[in-house]
C-alpha cells in the first residue's frame, strides 16, 4: 500500500489517517473532556516554559552587563529576579512532566482496555486464529505497543510543537540582537542582515543532517535488537513451559544449542548497535562542544568591536544554542518517526483482523423449551471442505450422543458448532438453554487461582465446603480434599486425569442442561472413566449428554451413536 503511494504527501497523509483511526476512539469516548481539558493544560505549560526561557535570555543580558559594570546592586537585583524566574520554572517543569504523564495514563488506560474488550468481544481471541494465524502476538500489541503509541504520540507532537516556538521565537530574539555582518570579498562589499540567525541555521542542519546520516541505521538495529532478544526470551519460555518433555528427552544439549544461537544472534547485533552508536556519540559530542564556542567564536568580532556588550554576547550566546537545539529536535524526530509508523502499523494490522474476525459469520444456536434439535447442519472446515453435510438430529431430556470416526473427520468440529464459536457452518441448532451449556475439552482449563475457583468455573465459586469436598471425593480426588482455599498452578501440579477429574465435578457442580465432553476422559484407566460416567449418569440424569471419544466402551454410557463417515457424510444408530 505504502510503496505504491506515488509521492511523498499521500503517504504522510495515510500514516495521519491511521493515526487518526487508533486515537479517534479515545479522543470522542466519554473521557474526551477531560483529556481535551489536561491536553490544553500541558500545551499550555510547554508554551509557557518556552516563554520562561525567552524571559532567561533577557537576564542573561542584564545579569552580564551587572558584572561588566562592575554594579553591585544591579547584580543583587539580577539574583533575586534569578531566583525568582528559577522557582516559576521548576514549578512548570514538575508540573508540565506530572500533566502529561496523567494524560498519558488516562489515555493508555482506555486504549489498552479498549483494544483487550475488543480482542475478548466476539470471542476475537478465538477468531483471530481462525482468519489469521499470522497476527503475531497479540498480547505484545495490547500490553506494549498501546503504551508506547501513546507515549511516543505525546513525546513527538508536544516535542516538535515545543521545538518550532523555542525556534521562532528565539531567532526573532537572535535576528535583533545579532545585527548585520560587512565584509569585502574580492573587491565587493557584502552586508548580511541577521547574520547570527544564518550561522545557527547552517550550523544545526549541518549537525543534525550528520546525525540522521549516521544515526539512520539505529532505528532498525534497534528494532532488529528487540525481535531477537524476544526470540530468546521465548526460547527460555518454551524450555519452561515443556520442561517435562525436555527433561525427558534429556534435550539440554539441544536447547542449549538453540539458546546459544540466539544469543548469538542479538549479541551479534548489539554490537553493530555499540559501534554505530560510538561513531555517532564521535560526531555528537564534537559537535556538542564545539556548540558551546562557536558563536562566541562567531560573535566576538562585533564584542571586540564594542558594538554589543558583555550581556549581548551571553544572550546571543544562549539564543543561539535554544535554535540550535529546537532544529536538532525537529529533524532528529524524523527518525522517530519510523519507530512510530511502524507501531501504528502495527496496531493497524491487529485492528484490521479483528475486523476481519468480527466479520466471520455468527452462527448461534437457538434456545429450545426442551431437548435439542439439530437440522440441516453444514459444517465445513476454514477451506469449505464438508465435515457434515445436513445433519438431522433429535434429543430429549437425558439422552447420551455419542460421536466416534477417524482422527480429524470433524468430531470436535461438531462440538465447536453446537457451542456457537465455529462460524464455517450453517442449518439450525437449537437446545435447552436454561442452566447453560458446559464443554469439558481434552486438555480441561484450569484457571489461576484457588481450587475453589478452579472446580467452579465459570461459575460463581460456592462456598459450600461440604458440598464441594463431597465432588473431590466422588470423583476420587480425596487427597485434595481441605485444599479448596489453596493457590497454586493447578495446571502443573495435577496430572491430565487429574484434571480430567476436575472438570467432571464442574460439571456435576454446574448441572448444565447440555453437557458436552471431547474426549474429556481420555487420559483415565477404563476403569475410572466407568466410575465418572456412571456418576453422570446418576447424577444428571436429565441433563443431554454429547460426547465424543474413540473407545468402544464408551458405548455402554449413551443411548445414541453418530458416526462420521468422511466428506461430510454421517451415521445415526
Ligand atoms: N482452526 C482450524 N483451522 C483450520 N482447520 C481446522 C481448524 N480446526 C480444525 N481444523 C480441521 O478440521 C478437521 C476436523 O478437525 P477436528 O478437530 O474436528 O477432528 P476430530 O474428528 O475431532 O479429530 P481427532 O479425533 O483427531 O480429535 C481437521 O482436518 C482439522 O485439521
Amino acid at each position: 500500500m505504502q510503496a505504491s503511494a506515488p509521492a511523498n504527501v499521500p503517504t504522510v497523509r495515510h500514516l495521519f489517517r491511521q493515526f487518526w483511526r487508533l486515537a479517534k476512539p479515545f479522543w470522542t469516548s466519554e473521557e474526551k473532556w477531560k483529556a481535551y481539558g489536561l491536553l490544553a493544560v500541558v500545551v499550555g505549560l510547554n508554551l509557557g516554559s518556552v516563554y520562561m526561557n525567552v524571559l532567561f535570555n533577557s537576564w542573561y543580558n542584564t545579569f552580564y552587563n551587572t558584572l561588566q559594570n562592575y554594579d553591585p546592586g544591579g547584580f543583587k537585583a539580577a539574583i533575586v529576579k534569578f531566583g525568582w524566574l528559577a522557582l516559576i520554572w521548576i514549578i512548570i517543569s514538575v508540573y508540565r512532566f506530572y500533566l502529561q504523564q496523567v494524560l498519558e495514563i488516562k489515555w493508555r488506560r482506555w486504549f489498552a482496555g479498549h483494544l483487550s474488550q475488543r480482542w475478548l468481544a466476539h470471542q476475537g481471541y478465538y477468531r483471530l486464529q481462525l482468519t489469521d494465524r499470522h497476527t503475531d502476538n497479540p498480547d505484545q500489541r495490547i500490553a506494549e505497543d498501546t503504551q508506547a503509541f501513546v507515549s511516543t504520540t505525546l513525546g513527538l507532537s508536544l516535542g516538535l510543537m515545543n521545538s518550532l516556538v523555542t525556534f521562532f521565537s528565539f531567532v526573532t530574539i537572535l535576528w535583533t540582537l545579532s545585527g548585520p555582518l560587512h565584509f569585502t570579498l574580492g573587491g565587493h562589499e557584502f552586508n548580511i542582515p541577521g547574520y547570527m540567525v544564518w550561522v545557527a541555521l547552517i550550523y544545526a542542519l549541518v549537525g543534525s543532517v550528520v546525525t540522521v546520516l549516521v544515526g539512520r541505521p539505529l532505528v532498525k538495529l534497534n528494532f532488529e535488537q528487540q525481535r531477537r532478544e524476544a526470540d530468546f526470551r521465548f526460547g527460555l519460555v518454551r524450555v519452561r513451559e515443556n520442561a517435562e518433555s525436555v527433561a525427558l528427552y534429556h534435550g539440554e544439549v539441544g536447547e542449549q544449542r538453540t539458546l546459544r544461537a540466539r544469543i548469538d544472534a542479538f549479541i551479534a547485533n548489539y554490537w553493530t548497535l555499540v559501534r554505530r552508536q560510538k561513531r555517532l556519540i564521535w560526531f555528537t559530542s564534537f559537535w556538542g562542544q564545539l556548540a558551546i564556542i562557536f558563536p562566541m567564536i562567531v560573535a566576538a568580532p562585533r564584542y571586540f568591536a564594542k558594538e554589543i556588550p558583555l550581556g549581548g554576547l551571553m544572550q546571543i550566546n544562549s539564543a543561539f544554542g535554544q535554535v540550535y537545539g529546537a532544529l536538532d529536535f525537529v529533524i532528529g524526530s524524523f527518525a522517530s518517526l519510523a519507530s512510530w509508523k511502524a507501531i501504528i502499523d502495527r496496531l493497524v494490522t491487529f485492528e484490521d483482523s479483528l475486523s476481519k474476525a468480527d466479520a466471520l459469520p455468527v452462527v448461534r444456536p437457538a434456545e429450545a423449551a426442551e431437548g435439542l434439535r439439530i437440522d440441516g447442519l453444514n459444517v465445513r472446515k476454514p477451506d469449505g471442505t464438508p465435515l457434515f453435510s445436513g445433519l438431522q438430529l433429535e434429543l430429549r431430556a437425558g439422552d447420551r450422543l455419542l460421536v466416534q470416526g477417524p482422527s480429524g473427520s470433524g468430531k470436535s468440529t461438531l462440538l465447536r458448532t453446537l457451542a456457537g464459536i465455529w462460524p464455517y457452518s450453517d442449518g439450525e441448532m437449537a437446545y435447552v438453554m436454561e442452566r447453560g451449556v458446559l464443554f469439558l475439552a481434552q486438555k480441561p482449563y484450569l484457571p489461576l487461582g484457588t481450587l475453589r475457583e478452579v472446580l467452579c468455573y465459570p461459575a460463581q465459586p460456592s462456598s459450600d465446603d461440604a458440598d464441594l469436598n463431597a465432588l473431590l471425593v466422588a470423583v476420587r480426588l480425596e487427597h485434595l480434599v481441605g485444599r479448596l482455599d489453596d493457590v497454586d498452578n493447578w495446571s502443573h501440579i495435577l496430572s491430565l486425569g487429574e484434571q480430567q477429574r476436575i472438570a467432571f465435578a464442574r460439571a456435576l457442580f454446574i448441572r448444565p442442561a447440555v453437557l458436552m465432553m471431547d474426549e474429556a476422559s481420555s487420559a483415565l484407566d477404563e476403569a475410572n472413566e466407568a466410575i465418572l460416567y456412571q456418576l453422570v449418569e446418576d447424577r444428571l440424569p436429565d441433563s443431554i449428554i454429547v460426547s465424543v471419544g474413540h473407545r468402544s466402551t464408551l458405548r455402554t454410557f449413551h443411548n445414541h451413536h453418530l458416526e462420521t463417515l468422511g466428506d461430510g457424510g454421517w451415521q445415526l444408530a
